[in-house]
C-alpha cells in the first residue's frame, strides 16, 4: 500500500466520523459515542481499553489481533480529535514538523 491509498483510507474514514457527528443517524455507534451520556469521558475510555488490548496483542506477537487493536485504536483516536473541532490536518502537520 502506498502512502498516498493508506492516507484516503484515513481522509474516508475522518470523513465519515465528521458525518455521524453532524446527522448523528440512529445505529451508529460513531453517533453514539458523540451523544454519550458520560460525554468525552466514553471516547476517552475507550481509548484507553483499545490501548491496552494493543499492548496485549503486541505482548503475545499477535500480528493479526495487534493490527484489529490498531485500528480500534486510531478509530477512537480520530474520534477525539473530531470532538475536539480537530482534524487529520492537525496530526498531519505535528508529524511532519518532526520529519
Ligand atoms: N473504524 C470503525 C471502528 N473501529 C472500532 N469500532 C467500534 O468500536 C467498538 C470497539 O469496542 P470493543 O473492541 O471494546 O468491543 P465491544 O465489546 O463491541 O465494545 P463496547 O461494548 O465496550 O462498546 C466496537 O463497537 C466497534 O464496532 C468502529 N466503529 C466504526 N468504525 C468506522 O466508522 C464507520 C461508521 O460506523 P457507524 O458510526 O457505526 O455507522 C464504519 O463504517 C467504520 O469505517
Amino acid at each position: 500500500m502506498t502512502d498516498e491509498s493508506a492516507d484516503a483510507i484515513l481522509e474516508e474514514l475522518f470523513a465519515v466520523i465528521e458525518s455521524r457527528k453532524a446527522d448523528l443517524p440512529e445505529g451508529s455507534y460513531t453517533a453514539s459515542l458523540f451523544t454519550h451520556e458520560k460525554g468525552e469521558n466514553r471516547v476517552l475510555e475507550k481509548l484507553g481499553e483499545e490501548a491496552t488490548e494493543t499492548i496485549l496483542a503486541a505482548k503475545d506477537d499477535d500480528h493479526e489481533e495487534l493490527a484489529a487493536e490498531s485500528a480500534d485504536l486510531v478509530y477512537h483516536l480520530l474520534v477525539l480529535l473530531s470532538m475536539k473541532g480537530m482534524d487529520l490536518a492537525d496530526l498531519r502537520e505535528e508529524l511532519a514538523a518532526r520529519r
